[in-house]
Protein backbone atom coordinates (compact mmCIF):
# COMPACT_ATOMS: atom_id res chain seq x y z
CA UNK A 1 0.00 0.00 0.00
CA UNK A 2 0.92 3.73 -0.58
CA UNK A 3 -0.14 6.47 1.27
CA UNK A 4 -0.66 9.67 0.01
CA UNK A 5 -1.64 13.13 1.75
CA UNK A 6 -3.60 16.03 -0.21
CA UNK A 7 -2.67 19.56 0.86
CA UNK A 8 -5.42 22.05 -0.61
CA UNK A 9 -8.65 21.37 -1.92
CA UNK A 10 -7.59 19.69 -5.09
CA UNK A 11 -11.01 19.73 -7.55
CA UNK A 12 -14.27 21.63 -6.08
CA UNK A 13 -15.92 18.37 -5.41
CA UNK A 14 -13.06 16.78 -3.28
CA UNK A 15 -13.10 13.91 -5.86
CA UNK A 16 -9.60 12.38 -6.84
CA UNK A 17 -8.67 8.78 -7.22
CA UNK A 18 -5.21 7.01 -7.13
CA UNK A 19 -6.65 3.33 -7.79
CA UNK A 20 -5.92 -0.13 -5.96
CA UNK A 21 -2.82 0.32 -3.96
CA UNK A 22 -3.11 3.73 -2.90
CA UNK A 23 -4.72 5.31 0.55
CA UNK A 24 -5.22 8.97 1.63
CA UNK A 25 -3.54 9.71 5.23
CA UNK A 26 -4.19 12.76 6.81
CA UNK A 27 -1.49 12.74 9.04
CA UNK A 28 1.77 13.63 6.53
CA UNK A 29 4.34 11.84 9.00
CA UNK A 30 2.38 8.57 7.49
CA UNK A 31 2.42 9.42 3.75
CA UNK A 32 5.19 8.93 0.58
CA UNK A 33 3.91 11.91 -1.42
CA UNK A 34 2.26 14.48 -1.37
CA UNK A 35 -0.58 16.08 -3.67
CA UNK A 36 -1.05 19.81 -3.66
CA UNK A 37 -1.84 23.47 -5.07
CA UNK A 38 -1.01 26.77 -3.88
CA UNK A 39 -0.64 26.28 0.00
CA UNK A 40 3.18 27.88 0.90
CA UNK A 41 5.42 25.07 1.42
CA UNK A 42 8.28 27.72 2.86
CA UNK A 43 9.39 27.04 6.56
CA UNK A 44 6.81 23.64 6.33
CA UNK A 45 8.52 20.76 7.83
CA UNK A 46 8.48 17.52 5.43
CA UNK A 47 8.75 14.80 7.16
CA UNK A 48 11.28 11.78 6.17
CA UNK A 49 8.88 9.84 4.63
CA UNK A 50 7.70 11.99 1.18
CA UNK A 51 9.38 11.07 -1.55
CA UNK A 52 7.74 12.84 -4.18
CA UNK A 53 5.21 16.32 -4.39
CA UNK A 54 2.94 17.16 -6.86
CA UNK A 55 1.80 20.46 -7.58
CA UNK A 56 -1.52 20.19 -9.64
CA UNK A 57 -0.89 23.26 -11.66
CA UNK A 58 1.91 25.36 -13.16
CA UNK A 59 3.62 28.22 -10.21
CA UNK A 60 5.68 26.05 -8.12
CA UNK A 61 6.96 29.34 -6.52
CA UNK A 62 5.14 28.16 -3.29
CA UNK A 63 7.54 25.07 -3.11
CA UNK A 64 11.47 25.56 -2.06
CA UNK A 65 12.49 23.21 -4.74
CA UNK A 66 15.64 23.06 -4.51
CA UNK A 67 15.92 22.69 -0.77
CA UNK A 68 13.65 19.71 -1.60
CA UNK A 69 15.69 18.02 -4.29
CA UNK A 70 19.01 17.68 -1.53
CA UNK A 71 16.51 16.04 0.89
CA UNK A 72 15.99 13.22 -2.39
CA UNK A 73 12.30 14.34 -3.08
CA UNK A 74 11.00 15.23 -6.78
CA UNK A 75 8.99 17.48 -7.22
CA UNK A 76 6.33 17.47 -9.73
CA UNK A 77 3.63 20.07 -11.62
CA UNK A 78 1.12 19.74 -14.29
CA UNK A 79 2.74 21.80 -17.19
CA UNK A 80 -0.68 22.89 -19.51
CA UNK A 81 -3.11 21.37 -17.60
CA UNK A 82 -5.19 24.84 -16.68
CA UNK A 83 -3.59 27.10 -19.15
CA UNK A 84 -6.74 27.21 -21.42
CA UNK A 85 -8.32 27.99 -18.01
CA UNK A 86 -6.29 31.30 -17.46
CA UNK A 87 -6.69 32.36 -21.73
CA UNK A 88 -10.36 32.30 -21.23
CA UNK A 89 -10.60 34.42 -18.10
CA UNK A 90 -7.68 36.41 -19.49
CA UNK A 91 -9.61 37.31 -22.67
CA UNK A 92 -12.64 38.66 -20.33
CA UNK A 93 -10.25 40.47 -18.98
CA UNK A 94 -9.37 42.35 -22.10
CA UNK A 95 -13.23 42.62 -23.15
CA UNK A 96 -13.93 43.81 -18.92
CA UNK A 97 -11.42 46.78 -19.37
CA UNK A 98 -12.51 47.89 -22.47
CA UNK A 99 -16.46 47.78 -22.94
CA UNK A 100 -17.40 49.48 -19.29
CA UNK A 101 -19.14 45.93 -18.69
CA UNK A 102 -19.13 46.02 -15.44
CA UNK A 103 -19.86 49.94 -15.10
CA UNK A 104 -23.04 49.42 -17.05
CA UNK A 105 -24.15 46.03 -15.11
CA UNK A 106 -23.76 48.03 -11.79
CA UNK A 107 -25.77 50.73 -12.93
CA UNK A 108 -28.61 49.08 -13.70
CA UNK A 109 -28.86 47.10 -10.24
CA UNK A 110 -28.04 50.83 -9.36
CA UNK A 111 -31.62 52.01 -10.74
CA UNK A 112 -33.74 49.07 -10.70
CA UNK A 113 -36.59 50.67 -8.52
CA UNK A 114 -36.49 53.58 -11.22
CA UNK A 115 -39.59 53.13 -12.78
CA UNK A 116 -38.14 54.76 -16.20
CA UNK A 117 -35.19 52.55 -15.92
CA UNK A 118 -35.69 50.89 -19.11
CA UNK A 119 -35.45 54.55 -21.10
CA UNK A 120 -33.13 55.57 -18.53
CA UNK A 121 -30.60 53.34 -19.50
CA UNK A 122 -30.77 54.28 -22.96
CA UNK A 123 -29.18 57.89 -21.84
CA UNK A 124 -26.57 56.20 -19.21
CA UNK A 125 -25.23 54.06 -21.99
CA UNK A 126 -22.66 56.78 -23.18
CA UNK A 127 -20.94 56.73 -19.95
CA UNK A 128 -19.91 53.16 -20.51
CA UNK A 129 -18.82 53.52 -24.28
CA UNK A 130 -15.77 51.34 -24.93
CA UNK A 131 -13.42 50.32 -27.36
CA UNK A 132 -12.56 47.57 -29.48
CA UNK A 133 -10.13 44.73 -29.03
CA UNK A 134 -9.01 44.42 -33.28
CA UNK A 135 -6.99 46.65 -34.31
CA UNK A 136 -5.23 47.28 -31.12
CA UNK A 137 -1.82 46.12 -29.63
CA UNK A 138 -1.24 43.71 -26.86
CA UNK A 139 2.35 42.45 -25.60
CA UNK A 140 2.25 39.24 -24.28
CA UNK A 141 5.11 38.51 -21.82
CA UNK A 142 5.99 35.09 -21.62
CA UNK A 143 5.08 32.35 -24.52
CA UNK A 144 4.85 29.09 -22.22
CA UNK A 145 1.27 27.34 -22.04
CA UNK A 146 -1.02 30.35 -21.05
CA UNK A 147 1.14 32.68 -22.92
CA UNK A 148 1.07 31.02 -26.33
CA UNK A 149 -2.50 30.89 -26.02
CA UNK A 150 -3.86 34.23 -25.19
CA UNK A 151 -1.27 34.98 -27.83
CA UNK A 152 -3.08 33.02 -30.39
CA UNK A 153 -6.22 33.93 -29.16
CA UNK A 154 -5.37 37.45 -29.54
CA UNK A 155 -4.34 36.98 -32.90
CA UNK A 156 -7.57 35.83 -33.66
CA UNK A 157 -9.41 38.23 -32.36
CA UNK A 158 -7.69 40.70 -35.15
CA UNK A 159 -5.14 42.51 -32.46
CA UNK A 160 -1.41 43.03 -33.14
CA UNK A 161 0.35 40.34 -31.31
CA UNK A 162 3.88 41.67 -29.93
CA UNK A 163 5.39 38.43 -27.83
CA UNK A 164 8.60 38.42 -25.41
CA UNK A 165 10.40 35.37 -24.02
CA UNK A 166 14.02 34.95 -24.41
CA UNK A 167 13.62 31.28 -23.21
CA UNK A 168 10.78 29.95 -25.16
CA UNK A 169 10.60 26.17 -25.88
CA UNK A 170 10.70 24.99 -29.52
CA UNK A 171 7.48 23.43 -29.14
CA UNK A 172 5.86 26.57 -28.02
CA UNK A 173 7.47 28.54 -30.38
CA UNK A 174 5.85 26.17 -33.35
CA UNK A 175 2.48 26.43 -31.46
CA UNK A 176 2.49 30.25 -32.42
CA UNK A 177 0.54 32.11 -35.04
CA UNK A 178 2.29 33.23 -37.78
CA UNK A 179 0.78 36.88 -36.68
CA UNK A 180 2.65 36.93 -33.27
CA UNK A 181 5.81 39.56 -34.46
CA UNK A 182 8.85 37.96 -31.70
CA UNK A 183 10.03 41.51 -29.71
CA UNK A 184 13.60 40.95 -28.03
CA UNK A 185 13.65 43.08 -25.64
CA UNK A 186 10.94 43.50 -22.64
CA UNK A 187 10.97 47.52 -23.56
CA UNK A 188 10.01 46.92 -27.21
CA UNK A 189 7.27 44.73 -25.98
CA UNK A 190 6.00 47.45 -23.78
CA UNK A 191 6.47 50.41 -25.69
CA UNK A 192 3.18 52.04 -27.06
CA UNK A 193 1.44 49.03 -26.74
CA UNK A 194 -2.65 49.40 -25.88
CA UNK A 195 -2.60 46.43 -23.88
CA UNK A 196 0.35 44.16 -21.84
CA UNK A 197 -0.35 40.94 -20.43
CA UNK A 198 2.05 38.71 -18.31
CA UNK A 199 2.21 34.85 -18.26
CA UNK A 200 5.96 34.36 -16.37
CA UNK A 201 6.55 32.58 -13.73
CA UNK A 202 7.55 34.07 -9.95
CA UNK A 203 11.83 33.96 -10.29
CA UNK A 204 14.52 35.96 -9.54
CA UNK A 205 14.14 37.43 -12.65
CA UNK A 206 11.09 38.54 -12.65
CA UNK A 207 10.03 39.52 -9.59
CA UNK A 208 8.97 43.37 -10.19
CA UNK A 209 9.69 43.21 -14.18
CA UNK A 210 7.03 45.45 -14.54
CA UNK A 211 7.58 48.82 -13.11
CA UNK A 212 7.50 52.44 -13.66
CA UNK A 213 9.47 52.14 -16.54
CA UNK A 214 7.68 49.65 -18.61
CA UNK A 215 4.32 51.51 -17.54
CA UNK A 216 5.93 54.68 -18.90
CA UNK A 217 6.34 52.95 -21.88
CA UNK A 218 2.78 52.15 -23.00
CA UNK A 219 0.47 53.68 -24.82
CA UNK A 220 -1.95 56.37 -23.28
CA UNK A 221 -5.43 54.54 -21.95
CA UNK A 222 -3.22 51.07 -22.12
CA UNK A 223 -4.40 48.22 -19.34
CA UNK A 224 -2.16 45.96 -17.30
CA UNK A 225 -3.33 42.09 -16.90
CA UNK A 226 -1.65 40.00 -14.44
CA UNK A 227 -2.93 36.34 -14.22
CA UNK A 228 0.71 35.03 -13.44
CA UNK A 229 2.08 36.17 -9.96
CA UNK A 230 1.68 39.11 -7.90
CA UNK A 231 5.23 39.61 -7.28
CA UNK A 232 6.06 40.31 -11.28
CA UNK A 233 4.50 43.53 -10.67
CA UNK A 234 5.56 46.36 -8.96
CA UNK A 235 2.77 47.50 -6.96
CA UNK A 236 3.59 50.94 -6.05
CA UNK A 237 4.25 51.94 -9.44
CA UNK A 238 1.08 50.15 -10.70
CA UNK A 239 -0.76 52.23 -8.47
CA UNK A 240 0.97 55.49 -9.05
CA UNK A 241 0.47 54.83 -12.74
CA UNK A 242 -3.31 54.26 -12.32
CA UNK A 243 -3.71 56.96 -9.96
CA UNK A 244 -2.14 59.78 -12.47
CA UNK A 245 -3.82 58.12 -15.48
CA UNK A 246 -0.66 56.79 -17.04
CA UNK A 247 -2.65 53.75 -17.46
CA UNK A 248 -6.36 53.18 -17.68
CA UNK A 249 -7.22 49.27 -15.81
CA UNK A 250 -5.48 46.91 -14.10
CA UNK A 251 -7.08 43.50 -13.80
CA UNK A 252 -5.20 40.84 -11.75
CA UNK A 253 -5.77 37.56 -10.09
CA UNK A 254 -4.42 38.64 -7.08
CA UNK A 255 -5.74 40.19 -4.14
CA UNK A 256 -3.16 41.53 -2.13
CA UNK A 257 -3.19 44.82 0.74
CA UNK A 258 -1.99 47.16 -2.39
CA UNK A 259 -4.09 45.82 -5.15
CA UNK A 260 -7.43 46.20 -2.94
CA UNK A 261 -6.97 49.46 -2.69
CA UNK A 262 -6.02 50.77 -6.23
CA UNK A 263 -8.70 53.16 -8.44
CA UNK A 264 -9.91 51.11 -11.48
CA UNK A 265 -9.02 47.54 -10.78
CA UNK A 266 -10.50 44.01 -11.01
CA UNK A 267 -9.26 41.70 -9.11
CA UNK A 268 -9.76 37.77 -9.27
CA UNK A 269 -9.69 35.36 -6.34
CA UNK A 270 -6.71 33.76 -7.82
CA UNK A 271 -9.38 32.20 -9.93
CA UNK A 272 -7.24 31.94 -13.08
CA UNK A 273 -7.77 27.99 -13.12
CA UNK A 274 -10.84 27.73 -11.51
CA UNK A 275 -12.56 25.75 -13.50
CA UNK A 276 -13.56 22.06 -13.46
CA UNK A 277 -11.96 20.95 -16.40
CA UNK A 278 -8.98 22.65 -15.63
CA UNK A 279 -8.97 21.15 -12.08
CA UNK A 280 -9.61 17.67 -13.38
CA UNK A 281 -6.26 18.00 -16.24
CA UNK A 282 -3.92 18.74 -13.37
CA UNK A 283 -5.41 16.12 -11.01
CA UNK A 284 -5.06 13.28 -13.68
CA UNK A 285 -1.78 14.71 -14.66
CA UNK A 286 -0.33 15.34 -11.30
CA UNK A 287 -1.76 12.02 -10.09
CA UNK A 288 -0.38 9.94 -13.37
CA UNK A 289 2.87 11.61 -12.29
CA UNK A 290 3.13 10.40 -8.89
CA UNK A 291 2.04 6.84 -9.48
CA UNK A 292 5.03 6.16 -12.30
CA UNK A 293 7.39 7.64 -9.98
CA UNK A 294 6.07 5.90 -6.68
CA UNK A 295 5.80 2.28 -8.84
CA UNK A 296 8.64 2.62 -11.27
CA UNK A 297 10.81 5.37 -10.63
CA UNK A 298 10.03 7.43 -13.63
CA UNK A 299 10.05 10.99 -13.72
CA UNK A 300 8.22 12.96 -16.09
CA UNK A 301 7.31 16.50 -15.65
CA UNK A 302 9.69 17.25 -12.39
CA UNK A 303 10.77 21.26 -11.61
CA UNK A 304 13.75 19.51 -9.93
CA UNK A 305 14.85 16.63 -11.20
CA UNK A 306 15.50 15.56 -15.13
CA UNK A 307 12.97 13.29 -16.94
CA UNK A 308 13.86 9.97 -16.41
CA UNK A 309 11.88 6.12 -17.96
CA UNK A 310 12.88 2.77 -17.80
CA UNK A 311 9.53 1.94 -18.10
CA UNK A 312 7.61 -0.69 -15.78
CA UNK A 313 9.82 -1.83 -13.39
CA UNK A 314 9.60 -5.72 -14.54
CA UNK A 315 13.24 -7.02 -13.45
CA UNK A 316 13.67 -8.40 -10.25
CA UNK A 317 14.79 -5.56 -8.71
CA UNK A 318 14.85 -1.68 -9.63
CA UNK A 319 16.83 1.01 -7.66
CA UNK A 320 16.56 4.52 -7.51
CA UNK A 321 20.07 7.03 -7.07
CA UNK A 322 18.79 10.53 -6.17
CA UNK A 323 22.32 12.86 -6.43
CA UNK A 324 24.19 16.03 -7.02
CA UNK A 325 25.71 16.19 -10.46
CA UNK A 326 28.97 16.09 -9.95
CA UNK A 327 31.74 13.96 -11.45
CA UNK A 328 32.47 10.24 -10.49
CA UNK A 329 29.32 9.41 -9.39
CA UNK A 330 28.40 6.22 -11.88
CA UNK A 331 31.28 4.75 -10.89
CA UNK A 332 30.97 4.85 -7.75
CA UNK A 333 27.33 3.72 -7.76
CA UNK A 334 28.67 0.84 -10.31
CA UNK A 335 31.62 -0.18 -7.45
CA UNK A 336 29.42 -0.73 -5.15
CA UNK A 337 27.24 -2.60 -7.04
CA UNK A 338 30.12 -4.36 -8.48
CA UNK A 339 31.33 -5.67 -4.67
CA UNK A 340 28.10 -7.04 -4.63
CA UNK A 341 28.42 -9.06 -7.76
CA UNK A 342 25.19 -7.22 -8.74
CA UNK A 343 24.09 -7.99 -12.38
CA UNK A 344 22.76 -4.73 -13.53
CA UNK A 345 20.61 -5.42 -16.57
CA UNK A 346 19.78 -1.93 -17.40
CA UNK A 347 20.97 1.75 -15.91
CA UNK A 348 20.18 4.85 -16.56
CA UNK A 349 21.58 8.46 -15.85
CA UNK A 350 20.42 11.96 -16.06
CA UNK A 351 20.98 15.21 -15.13
CA UNK A 352 19.57 18.72 -14.82
CA UNK A 353 20.98 21.30 -13.17
CA UNK A 354 22.57 21.01 -9.90
CA UNK A 355 20.59 17.09 -9.43
CA UNK A 356 21.09 14.14 -11.08
CA UNK A 357 18.88 10.79 -11.39
CA UNK A 358 20.76 7.21 -11.71
CA UNK A 359 18.43 4.35 -11.90
CA UNK A 360 18.95 0.52 -12.62
CA UNK A 361 17.59 -2.75 -12.36
CA UNK A 362 19.03 -5.64 -11.24
CA UNK A 363 18.70 -9.71 -11.54
CA UNK A 364 18.49 -10.12 -7.57
CA UNK A 365 17.59 -8.11 -5.06
CA UNK A 366 20.14 -6.29 -3.64
CA UNK A 367 21.19 -6.93 0.05
CA UNK A 368 21.05 -4.17 3.25
CA UNK A 369 24.38 -3.77 2.99
CA UNK A 370 24.59 -3.00 -0.47
CA UNK A 371 21.86 -0.64 0.28
CA UNK A 372 23.71 0.98 2.99
CA UNK A 373 26.78 1.37 0.93
CA UNK A 374 25.36 3.52 -1.82
CA UNK A 375 23.53 5.76 0.90
CA UNK A 376 27.13 6.44 2.12
CA UNK A 377 28.43 7.71 -1.17
CA UNK A 378 29.03 11.63 -0.88
CA UNK A 379 26.46 13.83 -2.76
CA UNK A 380 24.00 11.20 -2.50
CA UNK A 381 20.44 12.17 -1.00
CA UNK A 382 18.40 9.43 -1.33
CA UNK A 383 18.45 5.71 -2.57
CA UNK A 384 15.08 4.05 -3.23
CA UNK A 385 14.50 0.35 -3.57
CA UNK A 386 11.15 1.12 -6.15
CA UNK A 387 11.24 -2.89 -6.56
N1 LIG B 1 -3.74 32.72 -12.24
C1 LIG B 1 -3.68 31.40 -12.30
O1 LIG B 1 -4.53 30.69 -11.81
C2 LIG B 1 -2.53 30.77 -13.02
C3 LIG B 1 -2.71 29.56 -13.69
C4 LIG B 1 -1.62 29.01 -14.39
C5 LIG B 1 -0.40 29.63 -14.34
N2 LIG B 1 -0.27 30.78 -13.61
C6 LIG B 1 1.03 31.48 -13.52
O2 LIG B 1 1.42 31.78 -14.85
C7 LIG B 1 2.77 31.35 -15.04
C8 LIG B 1 2.90 30.88 -16.47
O3 LIG B 1 2.14 29.70 -16.64
P1 LIG B 1 2.42 28.73 -17.88
O4 LIG B 1 1.59 27.53 -17.67
O5 LIG B 1 2.32 29.48 -19.14
O6 LIG B 1 3.95 28.38 -17.60
P2 LIG B 1 5.03 27.94 -18.67
O7 LIG B 1 6.18 27.43 -17.88
O8 LIG B 1 4.42 27.05 -19.68
O9 LIG B 1 5.45 29.30 -19.41
C9 LIG B 1 6.22 30.29 -18.81
C10 LIG B 1 6.99 30.99 -19.92
O10 LIG B 1 7.65 32.12 -19.34
C11 LIG B 1 8.90 32.25 -20.01
N3 LIG B 1 9.81 33.06 -19.23
C12 LIG B 1 10.55 32.68 -18.14
N4 LIG B 1 11.29 33.72 -17.71
C13 LIG B 1 11.01 34.76 -18.52
C14 LIG B 1 11.47 36.11 -18.58
N5 LIG B 1 12.36 36.56 -17.69
N6 LIG B 1 10.99 36.90 -19.55
C15 LIG B 1 10.08 36.43 -20.47
N7 LIG B 1 9.63 35.17 -20.47
C16 LIG B 1 10.09 34.34 -19.50
C17 LIG B 1 9.36 30.82 -20.19
O11 LIG B 1 10.35 30.72 -21.19
C18 LIG B 1 8.07 30.13 -20.56
O12 LIG B 1 7.90 30.06 -21.95
C19 LIG B 1 2.98 30.22 -14.01
O13 LIG B 1 4.32 30.12 -13.60
C20 LIG B 1 2.10 30.65 -12.87
O14 LIG B 1 2.83 31.46 -11.99
C21 LIG B 1 -1.30 31.37 -12.97
O1 LIG C 1 0.16 28.19 -11.05
C1 LIG C 1 -0.97 27.78 -11.26
O2 LIG C 1 -1.23 26.74 -11.88
C2 LIG C 1 -2.11 28.63 -10.80
O3 LIG C 1 -1.70 29.70 -10.08
C3 LIG C 1 -3.24 27.87 -10.19
O4 LIG C 1 -3.15 27.82 -8.81
P1 LIG C 1 -4.28 27.00 -8.02
O5 LIG C 1 -4.03 25.56 -8.29
O6 LIG C 1 -4.11 27.32 -6.58
O7 LIG C 1 -5.59 27.45 -8.55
Amino acid sequence: MRYIKTIDDITKDGQVTFGDGYEFVTEVEKADAILMRSTDLHGYELPESIRAIARCGAGVNNIPIEEYAKKGVVVFNSPGANSNAVKELVLAMLVLSSRGVVQSMNWVRENAADPDIFVNAEKAKKAFVGRELKGKSIAVIGLGNVGSKVANACADLGMDVYGYDPFISVEHAWALSQKVQRVSTLEDACRDRDYLTLHVPSKADTIHMIGEEQLNLLAPDAVLINYSRETIVDEDAVDAALRAGRIAWFATDFATQKTVLMPNTFITTHSGAGTGEAEANCADMAISELKDYLENGNIANSVNYPPCSMGKARAASRVACLHANVPNMIGQITAVLARDNANVQRMTNESAGENAYTMFDTDEHLDDETIEALKQIPSIYRVRVIK
